[in-house]
């Protein structure tokens, strides 16, 4: 008895590990992206088996690109109190096995979007998995302090992969929105990268507040999410999206450059860093709704009348 529940336990504890590998949260969101870029492809419904294999074979290529991170980072995440409870800086995970998990995952997710959806969107997904485990991971992040800003293409990519597994196509309003979580992400990152600044700067990670200060990067946040309020308009503008859209987009955007806002003039980064991070990632979510919700309801109202 004592034995099936020690057995229990353990299987348990690796379970949460290689699920942790994933960073299921990021994910989350990311695969929400795409299936919105699914969705705004087509005038009616998504096909069934685009949407499903199309949104599995996305999400497997991401938590690859995150287990590899962590494979990757296992050294970098030790040195840092935010991250050093990760399953392979404890020794809760082999880094083979971990490193064997991503490319399983990695190549399950390919032949999924190669032979059930189409090659454009599993190689485009390719590259950002590439992008993200290898070009942001290996080398850019130990770079520059524009690491999160190029690096950032990879995670903007999800909604164009979207449209891409509906159409077959890269459209260029699909482009509209990868440059929605472009100009997102480093207001998005260097929100937190203030709030724990010490620990980038034990790690010697170059990120921004660490090779030019504070102040500069509390700047940069606002300056970033100025450039977003205005890229967030162009749905409207280029009549992709309708008003709907535009009202939510706005209330989003005072609701981010008053956050980032209120970081730059007090400097006050213990009040206001994380709530900034939070506010990022709530604001990515509603946007995204607001997209979704702005595309059906003309479409739900005419088939009710
Ligand atoms: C290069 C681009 C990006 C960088 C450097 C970045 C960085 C980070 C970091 C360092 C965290 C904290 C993770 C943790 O504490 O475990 C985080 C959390 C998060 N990020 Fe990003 N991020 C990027 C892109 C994205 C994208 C594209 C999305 C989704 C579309 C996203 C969604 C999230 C979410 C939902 C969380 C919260 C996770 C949680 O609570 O566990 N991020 N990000
Ligand atoms: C195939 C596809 C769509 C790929 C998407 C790429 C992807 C998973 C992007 C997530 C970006 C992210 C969480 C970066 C943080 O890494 P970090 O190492 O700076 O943060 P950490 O210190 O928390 O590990």
């Amino acid at each position: 008895m004592t034995k099936m529940v020690t057995v229990g336990g353990q299987f348990r504890a690796h379970w949460r590990d290689y699920y942790e590998l994933c960073k299921p949260r990021v994910v989350a969101l990311i695969v929400f992206t795409a299936m919105v870029g699914m969705f705004l492809a087509t005038p009616g419904f998504v096909p069934l088996g685009a949407f499903a294999f199309g949104s599995l074979g996305i999400a497997l290529c991401a938590a690859s690109g995150a287990a590899i991170n962590h494979v990757v980072d296992e050294e970098v995440d030790a040195r840092m109190a935010r991250t050093r409870g990760r399953p392979l800086p404890t020794g809760h995970l082999d880094r083979r096995l971990a490193l064997g998990f991503a490319f399983a995952l990695g190549g399950v997710g390919m032949a999924l979007l190669i032979w059930m959806v189409n090659p454009l969107t599993a190689w485009l997904t390719f590259a950002s998995l590439v992008g993200y485990a290898v070009v942001y991971t290996v080398f850019l992040k130990r770079a520059t302090p524009q690491n999160i800003v190029i690096g950032g293409a990879a995670g903007a990519a999800p909604p164009v992969l979207g449209w891409a597994a509906v159409t077959g196509e890269v459209h260029p309003h699909a482009l509209l929105l990868f440059l929605i979580i472009f100009a997102w992400t480093p207001p998005h990152f260097w929100a937190l990268a203030i709030a724990r600044y010490r620990d980038y700067a034990e790690a010697e990670i170059p990120m921004l507040p660490v090779t030019h200060g504070l102040a500069l990067t509390r700047l940069h946040l606002l300056l970033y999410t100025v450039l977003l309020v205005l890229v967030s308009v162009l749905p409207f503008v280029t009549g992709m999206s309708g008003w709907l859209y535009l009202v939510g987009a706005l209330g989003l955007g005072a609701g981010f450059l008053g956050q980032a806002l209120a970081l730059l003039i007090t400097g006050d980064d213990a009040r206001y860093a994380m709530p900034t991070f939070g506010y990022s990632i709530l604001y990515l979510m509603a946007l995204f709704a607001f997209l979704f919700a702005d595309h059906y309801l003309p479409i739900l109202s005419r088939t009710l009348a």
